[in-house]
């Protein structure tokens, strides 16, 4: 049996500040539409944590220091290989907010977010950026259903 699979890298990351305000982008994208993080795909041979700091520097116009790791989510393509997004989180970061095409950019307040139009499992992809207990957002198969747990 072959040891390696088809994979897609890519990563999103949480920008926040001292005063309760996050980072989030309304993304245009038809097949993945609502407010997240801003994010993208990592290139080939590319670090991860160099391709956050340029995904949040091409979405957001910040550039971020230190990004941390705190989770993956995880989920099976119609072309069965394995889709992950590494989540990171980030409070210290320069320069001017900056949209891109990918979709509007804005600070709002972390308790405000409900108020949002969120992307498919956004709510519960949270759950695994804030709480430190939690690191995996699983999507399984069970019967031919598809379902998720936080790990
Ligand atoms: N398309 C898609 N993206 C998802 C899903 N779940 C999920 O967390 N994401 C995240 C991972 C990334 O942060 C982002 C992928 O966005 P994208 O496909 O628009 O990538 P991008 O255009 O920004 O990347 P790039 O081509 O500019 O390098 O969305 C999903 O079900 N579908």
């Amino acid at each position: 049996m072959s040891r390696s699979e088809k994979v897609t890298l890519t990563n999103m990351c949480m920008v926040y500040d001292d005063k309760g305000n996050i980072l989030i982008q309304d993304r245009k994208d038809i097949s993945w539409p609502g407010v997240c993080f801003p994010g993208g795909h990592i290139e080939a041979k590319e670090s991860f944590v160099e391709s956050v700091i340029r995904e949040v520097k091409e979405e957001t116009g910040l550039i971020i220091e230190n990004p941390v790791l705190c989770g993956v989510k995880q989920f099976t393509t119609k072309e069965h290989g394995r889709y992950i997004v590494f989540f990171y989180k980030s409070n210290t970061y320069t320069g001017e907010l900056c949209s891109s095409d990918e979709g509007e950019v804005y600070w709002i307040k972390r308790s405000e977010l409900h108020n949002y139009q969120l992307s498919e499992d956004f709510e519960d992809m949270l759950k695994v950026f804030e709480d430190d207990e939690l690191s995996e957002f699983y999507y399984y198969n069970e019967g031919g259903d598809w379902d998720y747990k936080l790990l």
